[in-house]
């Protein structure tokens, strides 16, 4: 049966504030893949329980989610799942390798492979995201926001078609030319389910949505207007009609286009609140291209988190020094990567409350 209590409310809201460009009392922190691979206590969780078995279980998806807040002082917490949920909800086995990542033993190959994708009863399947959303707000206690999420079309479109992760995304790529009108149906198809399972998150408990398109940083700039910002700007339009419609509150919105700081005016213009920003783009040249209303977040580099913890601290409070304190979301520039050191994230969370 569904869950219906009113949620607990929020008492630290300053991520929500940051994204809506209200006054904050400390500059909010969290950090992409925060629950995962670099905490002992999720490797020994792994141990007992397959990856897919923990999205889909929502006290296990919740545990997880959990893992990181009760280790540091962090102003956000999200949703444990992947983006490749959407593949498997389109009727793609999705298989998770030790040391490799994701893997699709059947891929699509050809335009004709499009027809063993099931649009039909995706979001149905996809519910038990939406139950772990749910009992995490309830678990939350209103300590921080929950952020939920999905990956962007272009970046499912790859997976879907190489299979797995790739340096080159060459095989999409090779799609985008070879089949343009194919292509195209196939992002739109993800489109539309995209929209679906955002508005069921919203429903469900998420009070913030990050749209990750990882691998933007396979598309020339003149690709990623084509091939991605459509797409992009449909999700956002789409989503914020559907909860209109509904008298749903809209909640803000980051969009996080890896590699795709040249086109960081372009993204400002797609109606997102917030802007994910990699390591590669300078934090003063990013809020000169966007302007004063838009919210940026990031950016420091993983590896950064390998160094001393004095270099470390420095690092993150001259990164914080150059954004400053309104419309500012500190997070790292790209996921957290499996052997950073747990005293990396104690440093990073203190220097950036302490920064301002
Ligand atoms: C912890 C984890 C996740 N996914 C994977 C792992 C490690 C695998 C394991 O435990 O066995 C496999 C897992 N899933 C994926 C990868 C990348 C593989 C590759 O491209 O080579 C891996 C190793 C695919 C994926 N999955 C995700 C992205 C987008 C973000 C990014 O660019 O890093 C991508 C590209 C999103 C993701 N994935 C995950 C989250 C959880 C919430 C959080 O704490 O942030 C999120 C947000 C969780």
């Amino acid at each position: 049966m569904k869950d219906t209590r009113p949620f607990p409310p929020l008492k630290n809201d300053n991520l929500l504030r940051a994204a809506r460009g209200e006054v904050v009392d400390r500059v909010p922190v969290w950090v992409m893949r925060q629950a995962g691979r670099y905490l002992p206590e999720f490797q020994e969780l792994r141990k007992l329980h397959d990856f897919f078995t923990v999205c889909r279980t929502p006290e296990l998806a919740c545990e997880v989610t959990m893992q990181p807040l009760r280790r540091f002082d962090l102003d956000a917490s999200i949703i444990f799942s992947d983006i490749l949920v959407i593949p498997q909800a389109l009727g793609l086995t999705v298989e998770m390798h030790a040391g490799v990542g994701p893997v699709l033993p059947q891929p699509i190959r050809t335009p004709e492979d499009l027809k063993r994708l099931t649009p039909d009863g995706a979001l149905s399947r996809l519910s038990y995201v939406g139950d772990a959303i749910t009992m995490m707000r309830h678990k939350l206690d209103g300590r921080v926001p929950l952020i939920g999420f999905t990956g962007a079309p272009w970046t499912l479109m790859g997976y879907m078609i190489e299979g797995g992760g790739s340096k080159t995304m060459s095989k999409a790529k090779a799609w985008l030319y070879d089949y343009p009108e194919d292509s195209k149906l196939l992002l739109n198809l993800l489109t539309d389910v995209i929209v679906d399972y955002l508005e069921m998150q919203v429903e469900a408990g998420a009070q913030m949505l990050q749209i990750f398109e990882s691998s933007a940083e396979h598309l020339t700039k003149d690709e990623f207007l084509v091939w991605s910002v459509p797409f992009l700007r449909r999700i956002r339009d789409d989503l914020v009609d559907r909860l209109t419609k509904k008298a749903v509150s809209t909640v803000p919105l980051t969009i996080f286009a890896k590699g795709a700081g040249h086109s960081l005016k372009e993204q400002s213009e797609l109606g997102y609140d917030v802007i994910g920003l990699d390591w590669t783009v300078d934090p003063v040249e990013a809020r000169a291209a966007v302007g004063p209303n838009i919210t940026l977040q990031g950016n420091l580099d993983p590896q950064d988190m390998y160094r001393d913890p004095s270099e470390l601290h420095t690092l993150t409070t001259d990164m914080v020094h150059k954004f400053g304190k309104s419309r500012y979301i500190a997070n790292l520039g790209h996921g957290i990567t499996p052997q950073t050191p747990i005293a990396s994230m104690e440093v990073l969370v203190d220097a950036v409350h302490k920064a301002l």
